[in-house]
């Protein structure tokens, strides 16, 4: 059954240990409304030919960014030009507010609290997906995790079908959740976050081994358990182990493909090359044997 199909079934909530699927009534009516997805009578109030817009939550190295790379690589966006891109990814951090003084003393010694909402400029990330959902092409900052601010390059994100954007809080805030057509929440066991949290800080992110325990330890797991975990009651669609969960990550592209082949008629037509279902082939991906997370 396809993902669509089983939108279509009603509210359900379903966890069948691969996939678990909560659907909201909000989200059936867009979606039983939306015989012709290119006109999507939106939840959020964006009405017609606005971007389908999907939010990506989950705790720190859950594999947000990876679960929305795979997307990107199965519908054959990932090595389009900007321009040509059907669907764009974008990411909670650079919306991380500017620090005082003081603050970015405390956030160089790891004694700031950059997983709290506070840190976040909220404003401003509702004020950009507004621009999207209507259509504009804005300009997104990147963010320097060494300096702890936002860096002088940016991206230039153009109009496109259909927009991702992941973060730990990205469900936090109401009126940025309440503009998502659809919520992924990645939920990966909490020891596997930190395996993976403390060398990729170490190495991309300009980190010491003390540094990263201590700041996990004093914000990031607490933090995690305040705001970023009651936000997964939001999600329509939750995704045990990330990107390890194939069978999870082909129902959510197949969704979205269907949405781009019916918006399609005037455009490009999608390379789905990679469409078909991934074939279980390590221990890992049939379940015997992989990491029990
Ligand atoms: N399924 C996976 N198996 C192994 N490593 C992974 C997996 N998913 C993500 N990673 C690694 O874990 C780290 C965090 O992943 P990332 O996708 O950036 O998480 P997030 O965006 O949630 O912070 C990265 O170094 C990434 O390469
Ligand atoms: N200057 C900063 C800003 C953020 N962080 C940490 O990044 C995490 C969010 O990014 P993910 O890719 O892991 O989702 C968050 O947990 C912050 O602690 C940071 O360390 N320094």
């Amino acid at each position: 059954m396809s993902l669509s199909e089983i939108l279509q079934k009603g509210r359900v909530a379903v966890n069948c240990g691969i996939l678990g699927v909560r659907i909201s009534r909000k989200y059936i009516y867009t979606h039983k409304m939306s015989e012709k997805p290119a006109e999507h009578t939106a939840s959020n109030g964006f009405e017609s030919k606005t971007p389908f817009l999907i939010g990506v939550a989950g705790g720190t190295a859950s594999g947000k960014s990876t679960v929305c790379q795979r997307i990107m690589e199965k519908l054959g966006q990932q090595h389009k030009e900007q321009t040509e891109r059907r669907v764009v990814c974008i990411s909670q951090d650079s919306f991380y507010r500017t620090l005082k003084p003081s603050e970015r003393l405390r956030a160089e010694r790891g004694q700031f609290n950059f997983d709290h909402p506070d840190a976040f400029d909220d404003k401003k990330l509702l004020s950009i997906l507004k621009d999207i959902l209507a259509g504009k092409k804005v300009e997104v900052p990147e963010y320097d995790y060494i300096s702890n601010s936002i860096s002088h390059r940016s991206h230039t994100i153009y109009p496109a079908d259909v927009v991702l954007i992941e973060g730990i809080l990205v469900f936090y805030f109401p009126e940025v959740r309440e503009l998502f057509h659809m919520k992924l929440f990645v939920d990966t066991d909490s020891d596997t976050r930190l395996a993976r949290r403390v060398p990729r800080d170490i190495m991309e992110r300009g980190r010491d081994l003390e540094q990263v325990l201590n700041q996990y330890m004093n914000f990031v797991k607490p933090a995690f358990e305040e705001f970023c975990l009651p936000t997964k009651k939001f999600a329509d669609v939750i995704i045990p182990r990330g990107a390890d969960n194939f069978v999870a990550i082909d129902l959510i592209v197949q969704h979205i493909s269907e949405y781009l082949k019916k918006n399609s008629s005037d455009k490009v037509q999608l390379q789905l090359s990679t469409l078909a279902p991934s074939v279980p082939s390590s221990p890992q991906r049939s379940g015997k044997g992989g990491r029990p997370h």
